[in-house]
């Protein structure tokens, strides 16, 4: 890419919130949510398909739109002066989707990162982070700060190089099928103290009472995992 072009990230929501999963429950934030996933089109003719396809079960139960429809296309400068005005003095930020890892690069990240924010993603752990993070010109990684991976497919297939937190959703996804993974896991002070950020997130939707009993019995059965709740839609939040 030359300098006279710029990268555009599409963007399909920017909202001030609380976090509402995972350590950061509770926490103002600012979300974006970028349009595409890896994994399911968006749109709910092709939820079965896109399950079989992909070999991940996440297209049946995403509660998620992140389709283009009423979408924005910005550069990384001005996505980071939108935020600061959705946002205001709050310098946390969610990057979120869709599949984060298909839009961020390191461009967005040193942009985020120059507005002052601690850049927390979400994202599938399908996709290579230090692939898209990797600066050529500064010969190092501009990551973002905080990782949450809630992986979709199996440990081989998984590209993620490294995470803060791991969130499996229950029942799809067990604590026993990812133990080659929960050793990507990053140490840094935070970890320190809370060790070890396993999350068993019950799945919304149809199944979610006996997702919450699957997520509570497996938490018992294996203490180094705790339950995550979805604390935005009891809060009645975005
Ligand atoms: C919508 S995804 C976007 C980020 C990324 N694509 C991923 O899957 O991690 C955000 C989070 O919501 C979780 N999620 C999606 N649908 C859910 C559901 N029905 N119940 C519980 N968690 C869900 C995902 O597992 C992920 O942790
Ligand atoms: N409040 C709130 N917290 C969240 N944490 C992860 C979310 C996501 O969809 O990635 C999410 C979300 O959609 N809303
Ligand atoms: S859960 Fe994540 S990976 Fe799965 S379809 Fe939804 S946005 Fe995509
Ligand atoms: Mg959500």
């Amino acid at each position: 890419m030359n300098q006279h072009q710029e990268s555009k990230y599409r963007v399909k929501a920017i909202w001030k919130t609380l976090q509402g999963e995972g350590l950061f429950a509770g926490r103002p934030a600012v979300f974006v949510r970028l349009v595409g996933c890896n994994m399911w089109s968006g749109y709910e003719q092709t939820r079965q398909r896109d399950a079989e396809r992909n070999g991940g079960s996440c297209p049946l139960w995403c509660d998620t739109d992140f389709t283009k429809e009423g979408s924005q296309d910005y550069t990384a400068e001005a996505l980071a002066a939108a935020m600061q005005k959705v946002g205001g003095d709050v310098r946390f930020c969610v990057i979120t989707g869709g599949e984060p890892l298909m839009q961020l690069d390191y461009t967005l990240v040193k942009a985020l990162h120059k507005a002052g924010y601690f850049i927390a993603i979400e994202t599938n752990g399908t996709l290579s982070l230090a692939e898209r993070c990797w600066d050529p010109k500064a010969e190092k990684l501009e990551a973002p700060d905080w990782i949450v991976c809630s992986p979709k497919l199996a440990v081989p297939q998984l590209q993620l190089e490294f995470f803060d937190e791991l969130k499996l959703v229950v029942p799809d996804y067990k604590p026993e099928d990812f133990d080659a993974f929960v050793g990507l896991q990053r140490i840094n002070k935070i970890h320190n103290h809370t060790l070890p950020l396993l999350w068993l997130q019950p799945e919304d939707g149809a199944r979610l009472q006996e997702a919450r009993k699957m997520a509570i019995e497996t938490a018992l059965a294996h203490p180094q995992w705790r339950v995550s709740v979805q604390t935005h839609k009891i809060l009645n939040v975005e």
